[in-house]
């Protein structure tokens, strides 16, 4: 009978704490369609000041944070985007820029830290004057940290130059900063200054720091304004989502201070994964909460076995592919939670493979 549960799943599963459900009980609330829920301008504010952009504005999910900022920029037909070639945006988010907005995608390839080669960015734009046949590149999109990279973080040098080439070429620069919270402590470096060069981000309040719903996207004031109405189109328009709300200026207040934690903790896990013979995790790919585990070639087992194995056990995971494995770190996670998975890694190994 297992009487525990580690879930490193995803940093999406973090459950609301008491402090949030309080909060969210007792939340000011008003019809944010009519006008502007009370909670929800609160929020907005504080964000819009802590990213340092002039506007922002609650989203019910990170995937239409980042398909309205597409949207808005790219808002004249035959737009195209470059975005890299393993980004959540082209991934995971069901085509979405061109199966609602008609946004075409011009895909990059990731580098292994998930950044895309700035000369490979800059020969992909493309402008109808050059050829009848092409789009016009309007966007270029970055997401930090990078969540199939195993959550590298992009450094600000890095974003700045982005931002450079997406001005000499009149384009915008979109962040999918889902997790930028995590980038800023594992960098170092403030979160307004990481995403000064872009012109719009999506940030998830719901994934590390906790808050069980919603985004939030950050922007000029014109930006958000056709943002919102976009919002509204997309059905994400709501009424007193000061409930929602209220639990996010917690999660803002209480939980980015507890990211580093998270990230140590990362580091304990992935340094034990490593010592575990038939298991590989690449070290310098460990910078923040997510870690891909590799299933040595020659071993016996597979993704799949020890998954199955750990959830008997009561740790849960997701396989990325027959022969690997993500885990996710959030604060809901404690060192004894380490230990334990830790230890029931290496009994899996074992059995597993004969040992
Ligand atoms: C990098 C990244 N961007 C965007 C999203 C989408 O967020 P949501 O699940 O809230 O739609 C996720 C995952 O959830 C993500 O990992
Ligand atoms: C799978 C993906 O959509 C989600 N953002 C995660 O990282 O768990």
């Amino acid at each position: 009978m297992v009487t525990r549960t580690v879930d490193l799943r995803s940093d999406t599963v973090t459950k609301p704490t008491e402090a949030m459900r309080a909060a969210m009980a007792s939340a000011e609330v008003d019809d944010d369609v009519l006008g502007n829920d009370p909670t929800a301008f609160l929020l907005e504010t504080e964000m819009a000041k802590i990213m340092g952009k002039e506007a922002a504005l609650f989203v019910p999910s990170g995937t239409m944070g980042n398909l309205i900022c597409v949207l808005v920029h790219c808002d004249i037909r035959g737009s195209e985007v470059i975005l890299g070639d393993n980004c959540h945006i082209h991934i995971y988010e069901n085509g979405g820029i061109s199966t609602i907005g008609g946004v075409h995608p011009r895909t990059v390839k990731n580098n292994d830290d998930g950044t895309m080669d700035i000369d490979l960015i800059e020969a992909n734009i493309r402008n109808p004057r050059w050829d009848l046949m092409y789009p016009t590149t309007r966007l270029i999109c970055l997401e930090n940290s990078h969540a199939n990279s195993g959550g590298r973080c992009l450094s600000v040098e890095y974003t700045d130059r982005v931002g450079e080439v997406a001005k000499k070429h009149g384009l915008k620069l979109h962040i999918d900063g889902a997790r930028i919270f995590n980038a800023s402590i594992a960098l170092g470096v403030p979160v307004d200054r990481l995403v000064k060069a872009a012109d719009s981000v999506s940030v998830c309040l719901s994934k590390g720091l906790g808050a069980p719903v919603g985004s939030v996207i950050v922007g000029s004031k014109n930006f958000i304004t056709k943002a919102k109405r976009l919002r509204k189109t997309l059905g994400g328009g709501m009424r007193q989502i000061g409930i929602l709300c209220a639990a996010s200026l917690v999660a803002l207040k209480e939980n980015v201070g507890k990211l580093e934690s998270d990230h140590k903790k990362t580091r304990l896990l992935a340094d034990g994964l490593n010592e575990i013979e038939g298991l590989r995790v690449n070290p310098c790919s460990v910078e923040t909460n997510i870690i891909f585990i590799d299933i040595e070639e020659g071993s016996r087992t597979t993704a799949e076995k020890i998954c199955k194995y750990l959830e008997e056990r009561g740790i849960l995971l997701l396989q990325d592919k027959s022969s690997r494995l993500r885990v996710v770190l959030h604060f809901q996670i404690s060192s004894s939670d380490v230990q334990y998975t830790l230890s029931c890694f290496q009994q899996a190994l074992q059995i597993e493979n004969g040992n």
